[in-house]
């Protein structure tokens, strides 16, 4: 049974409560036995042609829907309150309950209400929840959605992730930070998780997902695996590289489980699983994914990475494209692979502009097929899954004339399933309606019956006119006449005169004057078939429909493979527009642990400068032999952050495989990128700021390796000046001196105090973001210069931004005050003068507390801290301060 939170909703208690005083009538019976069925979930249920709400479900849905709320008026349950809302609008409305968080459960007839006495027999026929649906207006076209699963097993946390629009289902187990990290990169939009492990999982995402519990059975290897064996029908789940992930096995396990239990049952386009392998892509933290801001920006109004590489034509690439910004790859030849078709793009602009043509008609035909594979297609998305097929075809024959191996590669793998697209264009009309139960969708010709009872249904005089020809040559009566009356149909009238030429088979029904009425055998099952024919027509119409569904059903996997290259080319085209369209260059991928970027540019700000500014190049050059460390200094505004990420996101994007906004960039494969970012304030979720500083640079220091590259800006500033130096001072140190993890680092600072520590170790190295004063007035040159800088001009920003002037000069006055006073010189003194590599002389030998805090330091080892451990004994250390 499923649970909300552990216990069954308020709604579904409500509604019990609010019948059971009274009598219940037979259909709020069985109203309640559904309801009670499905707590947690907002039942839709069916009645003639409304969906109803009831109870608390309806004054939710009132409020949700902007519907009227009325109260149940028919004795029994008088107090019930109630809203509905006509069937046909279910499109309209479940999407904004379901947006609205609800999880809907919809309940149908499952009878013709006409052909039974008393209560007519209903189900549920699906349960819809944010993280499994199907349908288009709770789907984003440009985005997966996700549900997640989430086990934790000891130390390792196993995940699954599915998108049962697409089909993808995906596995992977790790440690806490990876899952967190593919947690924030997939997004689900609803999580499910064991119910007895409630606190681990509030530990771990807190309220940062739609969550929903399961009982703890169904969280067990021996579920799971057996869950899996059988959806897929194999005795090992070897072939999917997956055997011996115990904890993902579970999670992916209760995926299906959930699947069951939301009444989809038909779900054979999940046809594969998939690891998600931790070494095969570079690690991002979900800080630096953040604060790259690559997928979503940080602040309204602000511009995410994705927006400037997506120039996708199909919604299968936009949705590709996202997994190519949050798994770059690290594997040489994979990157080199996508960089050839991307240099191909580039030159053959022709090619490039018939594949984009072609593929714009393509239309999602991954969302199309598993329509398919669920039952769920409606005709008129059937004739979109010919038309996706048909534009497939240019694409194929484009491709076959490219002479790059990864596109012949592709295209091998592109079928044209032309009896499937021949057989739709041949059987459906090309506007058919929405609905299968309408009609009207059958082309001609396609089956004999239907033509006929066509012919019956909307020519009906024709045929009647047929008949009468042929009678009159038969019996030679020349004046008779067809025609129809209510209480015998269909007849034949023959004026007395002819009365003996009235063949023996014709039933004589009335005598008139002057003639006499006759029907025969023909009329009669002419009046039958006219009678029947348009429900006949319609349920050949659907027969013949659902045979077409059942042929496409055979066609899902090579659609499915379809879906996914036009989505690797579409994701190629669009690196290639952009290369083009914004002036990229190759980069060039190599093995070694250099870093080389000539005039390297921010791919987003220098789409988004005012007109007439030009984005103004730099060159980083880090390696792990002489140029390990770049400190950065200069004043405010200068650019540093923007050169921080700029390098970053170069990084990144050329192990994605796309061209780069440099003049040239040589990268040695780098493995996994860490930022640290400004200090924001998470203060909603009861962190300091200098505190979330702090585990994201532990989060950094833990997990460096010899290929990372570290981004630091302005590390320290959430604390007093001088604790912010020392850490800044003692982090680049580590960085510097750490045993095997050279790690590529850009550090930005404004304690100038920092680069000091350039001529303390061989491979830091300091430069400024230059600026020129001018007649008191600064001018930014965003160049990055050798050595170091003296200047913030914070005060001078606070002058452009508006400062009061007479708190602009009382600044000036101040600063120049503290200048010259020897603290700040003093103090860079003695900052030369601590030993390298050993803690910073901030303990008092004449102060109990501090010596009894130097010795409880002493005695930690850090190597076997966690970040959480190290945060905890701070907090200790803090305490004995007090
Ligand atoms: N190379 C560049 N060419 C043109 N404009 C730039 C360049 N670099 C930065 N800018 C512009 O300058 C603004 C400030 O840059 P940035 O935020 O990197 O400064 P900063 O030195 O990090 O400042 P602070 O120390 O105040 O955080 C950017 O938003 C961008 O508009």
């Amino acid at each position: 049974m499923l649970f909300e939170n552990g216990k069954p909703s308020k709604s579904g208690t409500l509604a019990k409560k609010s019948v059971k005083k009274e009598k219940e009538t037979p259909m709020m019976k069985q109203y309640n036995a559904i309801k009670a069925k499905h707590p947690g979930a907002l039942l839709l249920f069916r009645v003639g042609d409304f969906y109803e709400t009831f109870g608390e479900d309806a004054i939710k849905a009132s409020q949700i829907l902007e519907i009227v709320l009325t109260k149940r008026s028919n004795g029994a349950a008088s107090a019930m309150e109630l809203a509905g809302f006509p069937h046909h609008a279910l499109d309209t409305y479940l999407p904004r309950l379901v947006k609205a968080g609800q999880r809907v459960a919809i309940c149908d007839q499952l009878e013709d209400p006409k052909s039974v006495k008393g209560v007519v027999k209903r189900g549920v026929t699906e349960l819809v929840t944010p993280g499994v649906s199907f349908n288009d207006n709770v789907l984003n076209v440009k985005k997966n959605n996700y549900l997640a699963s989430v086990y934790f097993l000891k130390q390792t946390v196993g995940v699954s992730f599915l998108d049962v629009s697409t089909g993808e289902f995906l596995t992977a187990q790790g440690d806490q930070a990876y899952i967190d990290k593919l947690m924030q990169s997939f997004m689900p939009s609803e999580v499910i998780y064991c119910r007895v492990q409630k606190e681990q999982y509030e530990a771990a995402f807190r309220d940062d997902f739609n969550s929903f519990q399961l009982d703890d059975w169904v969280y067990t290897h021996e579920y799971g695996y057996d869950k899996l064996l059988k959806h897929f029908g194999t005795n090992s789940m070897k072939g999917y590289g997956i055997q011996n992930l115990e904890a993902g096995i579970v999670a992916a396990g209760a995926v299906l489980y959930y699947l069951e239990a939301t009444e989809h049952k038909n779900v054979s386009h999940i046809s594969t699983i998939g690891r998600i392998e931790e070494d095969k892509y570079v690690w991002l933290d979900k800080f630096t994914i953040r604060n790259l801001e690559l997928l979503s920006p940080q602040h309204e109004g602000g511009v995410p990475l994705i927006q400037i590489l997506d120039k996708c034509v199909t919604p299968m690439g936009a949705r590709l494209l996202k997994k190519w910004v949050l798994l770059p790859l690290k594997d040489k030849r994979k990157i080199e692979e996508r960089l050839n078709v991307v240099r191909y793009f580039k030159e053959e602009e022709d090619v490039l502009d018939t594949l984009v043509d072609s593929m714009q008609q393509v239309g999602d035909m991954e969302r199309l097929i598993s329509k398919v594979a669920v039952g769920r297609i409606n005709p008129r998305e059937m004739v979109q899954l010919k038309r996706a097929l048909q534009h497939s075809l240019p694409v194929k024959e484009a491709l076959a004339k490219c002479d790059v191996p990864e596109l012949k590669t592709l295209n091998d793998r592109l079928h044209s399933c032309e009896l499937l697209m021949d057989k739709i264009e041949k059987e459906l009309q090309n506007n058919p309606p929405l609905n299968a139960t309408q009609g009207g969708m059958v082309n001609e010709g396609v089956n004999e019956e239907l033509d006929e009872l066509r012919k019956i249904a909307f020519s009906g005089k024709d045929y009647l006119n047929q008949i009468l020809e042929r009678e009159i040559e038969s019996t030679g009566i020349s004046s008779l006449k067809i025609a129809y009356n209510k209480v015998f149909g269909y007849y034949l009238e023959v004026r007395n005169v002819h009365k003996d030429k009235v063949p023996e088979t014709w039933i004589r029904k009335q005598t008139l004057v002057n003639a006499e009425r006759y029907i025969t055998e023909e009329l009669k099952t002419y009046e039958e078939k006219i009678l029947h024919a348009e429900s006949q027509i319609n349920v050949l119409e659907q027969q013949i429909f659902q045979n077409l569904v059942l042929l496409a059903a055979d066609y899902v996997a090579q659609i499915q493979q379809n879906a996914a290259v036009i989505a690797t080319l579409d994701c190629l085209l669009s690196f290639a527009n952009i290369a083009n369209e914004y002036n990229y260059a190759a980069p060039s991928i190599n093995d070694t642990r250099n870093l080389q970027i000539t005039e390297g540019r921010h791919p987003v700000i220098e789409r988004n400068l005012p007109i007439g500014e030009e984005y103004i190049p730099n060159d980083v050059n880090l390696n792990d032999s002489e140029q390990q460390i770049m400190i950065i200094t200069g004043p405010n505004m200068a650019g540093k952050s923007a050169l921080l990420r700029q390098t970053a996101l170069i990084v990144l994007m050329a192990q994605m495989g796309c061209f780069v906004p440099a003049k040239a960039a040589e990268v040695g494969i780098v493995d996994k990128v860490f930022t640290r970012v400004g200090a924001s304030d998470n203060l909603s979720k009861g962190e300091s700021t200098f505190m979330v500083e702090m585990i994201e640079t532990a989060s950094i220091l833990n997990n460096l390796s010899d290929r990372s590259l570290v981004l630091m800006d302005e590390i320290g500033r959430g604390t007093s000046t001088y604790d912010g130096i020392s850490i800044a001072w003692s982090i680049v140190e580590h960085l510097h001196n750490q045993k095997g993890s050279r790690a590529k680092t850009l550090f930005a600072t404004h304690y100038h105090e920092l680069n000091q520590l350039a001529t303390d170790f061989p491979r830091i190295h300091n430069f400024n973001v230059a600026v020129k004063e001018v007649g008191g007035k600064v001018i930014f040159l965003r160049k990055l210069k050798e050595g170091g800088s003296e200047h913030s001009f914070g005060i001078h920003v606070a002058q452009l931004a508006g400062m009061p002037p007479t708190v602009v000069s009382r600044a000036n006055e101040i600063l120049s005050h503290l200048e010259k006073d020897k603290i700040h010189t003093k103090n860079k003194q003695k900052l030369k003068e601590v030993p390298q590599a050993s803690q910073l002389t901030i303990f008092n030998a004449a102060d109990p507390k501090s010596e009894q805090i130097k010795d409880a330091l002493e005695q930690l080892d850090v190597n076997a801290l966690t970040p959480i451990d190290a945060l905890l004994k701070l907090n200790e250390l803090k305490k004995m301060l007090s």
